[in-house]
């Protein structure tokens, strides 16, 4: 195998793609996105505990050059790395959505459209079609208590040719994240606006202020969309394996497990250290994606081998996208991709479903690999 070829001085990983960011990104939108709620403790976390994991490779099992491709709720993929929704995306970039969505069809990964999106999902669509002929977006929804809206906007994302709807769990209210409170960054500068929300304003594209994040939205919201959509359902933001089975009872069709990259509610576990107890109480009635510190293709394995069938990747998207827009979102794919590689064959796996529990090893904080 040769290694790609880079431009001298580009970013060769995620964590070199967030420095890169920060050196272009206004700071305040920079923080924006690096940001989590509060102490930030969850967002550390999260990273930690994919290096407190261990790896224990299996040797001479002769598994042959490792096959990424995946179906991930039966939806083909080129590897099991879907793109996590995040809101906003011409904060980082002019190119915005359409960017990221060109660089996933090509790329040939799942990519879950926010409905806080900046660019509309009809026109995110047509611009993941010029890339590919049949590219896979998802269509993440946070439900209104105005079900009109709600019904509106999931009809608009089928009728795109959104494949599922992901709902958000974890937002009864807005997290804490200071950055925020102390840049005073609390609405979208003028000109950027919330694209899919015109039903909420007679035809006018949407404010962010408008969006209601409730605590009245609950397990019969999800019972409606399932009657309202013939779309699968994701349930995103699930952390307690009870809430877990409770989805599975529901018949969900996925479960994002996700602390919401550590931006709602502070001091919740991190999403790898969740898993395992999550797959448990599934006992694989339902398939698992989990997101939330993915940031190398150890990781990636790591969360194969305690369950689930793909991970989602929030910020290391927006990095890629604000150094170089669609090429920039491209790199971090493929990055992760060639890691995702090297890590299964140097674990002698010959593909994602061929990733073995027993890979995985749970280290002592005081004894881990990292720290
Ligand atoms: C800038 C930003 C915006 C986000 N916006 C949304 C959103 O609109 N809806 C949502 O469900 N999750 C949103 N998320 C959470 C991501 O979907 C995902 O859960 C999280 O980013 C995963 O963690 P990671 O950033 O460490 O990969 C956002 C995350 C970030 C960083
Ligand atoms: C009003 C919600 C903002 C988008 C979001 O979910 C996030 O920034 O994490």
């Amino acid at each position: 195998m040769t290694a790609p070829s880079l431009p001298h001085g580009a970013p060769v990983n995620v964590r070199e793609f967030e420095q890169a960011a920060r050196m272009v990104l206004d700071p305040v939108h920079d923080d924006y996105v690096r940001g989590g709620a509060q102490d930030e403790v969850t967002v550390r976390a999260n990273e930690s505990a994919f290096a407190g994991l261990c790896l224990v490779p299996r040797v001479l099992r002769g598994a042959g050059e490792p096959v990424l491709r995946t179906a991930v709720l039966g939806h083909e993929a080129s590897m099991p790395v879907v793109i996590a929704p995040t809101a906003f995306h011409r904060l980082v970039h002019p190119d915005a959505e359409r960017a990221t969505a060109r660089a996933a069809a090509a790329e040939g990964v799942i990519m879950i459209a926010a409905m806080l999106s900046t660019v509309a999902i009809e026109d995110v669509a047509a611009e993941a079609r010029k890339a590919a002929t049949d590219p896979c977006l998802w269509f993440q929804l946070y439900p209104q208590p105005d079900l009109g809206f709600t019904r509106a906007i999931v009809q608009r994302a089928e009728a795109a040719g959104c494949r599922a709807l992901v709902v958000t769990a974890d937002s009864p209210a807005l997290g804490r994240a200071e950055r925020n409170d102390r840049n005073d960054f609390h609405d979208l500068p003028p000109g950027l606006r919330c694209e899919n929300l015109r039903e909420l304003r007679g035809g006018e594209p949407g404010s962010v202020r408008q969006v209601v994040l409730s605590p009245e939205i609950s397990w019969r919201h999800v019972e409606w969309l399932r009657e309202t959509t013939d779309l699968p359902i994701l349930v995103k933001g699930v952390l307690h394996p009870a809430d877990a089975a409770l989805a599975a009872d529901l018949g969900v069709d996925g479960i994002m497990v996700s602390n919401h990259g550590g931006r709602q509610l502070d001091t919740t576990p991190p999403t790898i250290a969740q898993l395992p107890r999550i797959a448990e109480a599934v006992a694989g009635r339902v398939p698992l994606l989990l997101d939330g510190g993915v940031r190398r293709g150890t990781d990636v394995i790591k969360a194969l081998a305690l369950g689930a069938a793909a991970v989602g990747i929030g910020r290391p998207v927006m990095w890629g996208l604000a150094v170089a827009g669609e090429d920039g979102v491209s790199a971090v794919l493929s990055m992760l991709r060639r890691e995702l590689a090297n890590a299964l064959a140097l674990c002698g796996c010959a593909g994602p479903a061929d990733v073995p529990r027993d890979l995985v090893m749970d280290i002592s904080a005081k004894e881990g690999c990292a720290r």
